[in-house]
């Protein structure tokens, strides 16, 4: 079974997605926005290091391959961390929008088993904007890019401002990011347009 609810349809006056000018050009790594992401980042031993790249107009394409870590039923990924990945490939697309922006709603069809071992190929794009309301959707396929779709999603993302993260996130762990000497990986950790 499969549906999207009431409050996943943009609204008539929703606009076409605008890719930002800077954006990486189609094929390019998007590489991890931070480190110490459980979807991304290399500093977490059990996540998920999805790789994510732009595609084209506003949407990417990722790669997770299912460790031993991530099961859920023996031999099986976990559902929340098929949910994990694409919310993190959908989260990406916020750095071809340029745009620093949270998931509300993230809803997800489980339409396939994936085994441990398994490459989820995901490919994501946003299909409307409205105000602060980013409208998005995401397959993962397996068995290749063109395989049979496994998991999908659709979701809304809500623009925040950079304070969301630094009035609500762990101190030690803003401090860290604020303080990183190295001015790409400040601006990614919270995807803000530098
Ligand atoms: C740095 C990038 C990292 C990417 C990592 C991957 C993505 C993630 O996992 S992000 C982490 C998970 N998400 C969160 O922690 C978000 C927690 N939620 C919040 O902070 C808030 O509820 C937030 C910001 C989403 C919305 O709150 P707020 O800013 O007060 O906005 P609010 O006025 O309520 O809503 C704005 C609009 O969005 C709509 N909206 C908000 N939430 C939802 C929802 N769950 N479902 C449908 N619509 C919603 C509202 O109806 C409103 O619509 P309209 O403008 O038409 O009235």
């Amino acid at each position: 079974m499969s549906g999207t609810s009431p409050a996943l349809q943009p609204p008539a006056d929703a606009l076409t997605p605008v890719r930002h000018p800077d954006a990486p050009a189609p094929g390019e790594p998007l590489g991890s926005h931070y480190a110490e992401c459980f979807g991304c980042g290399d500093g977490r031993p059990h996540g998920l290091r999805l790789q994510a790249r732009a595609g084209e107009g506003v949407s990417v394409t990722a790669e997770f391959t299912v460790r031993p870590a991530h099961q859920g039923a023996p031999g099986l990924a976990h559902g929340g961390v098929l949910a994990t990945a694409l919310d993190e490939t959908l989260g990406s697309l916020n750095w071809l929008l340029r745009t620093i922006a949270v998931t509300g709603r993230l809803e997800t069809d489980f339409q396939r088993p994936v085994p441990v071992g398994t490459t989820l190929h995901l490919e994501a794009e946003v299909t409307a904007v409205s105000g602060r309301k980013i409208y998005s959707t995401a397959t993962g396929r397996i068995g290749g890019p063109d395989g049979p779709v496994a998991v999908r999603a659709d979701a809304l993302f809500v623009e925040v401002k950079v304070e969301h993260f630094v009035e609500h996130g762990r101190e030690e762990e803003i401090r860290a990011a604020m303080d990183d000497p190295d001015q790409v990986r400040r601006v990614r950790a919270f995807e803000v347009n530098p």
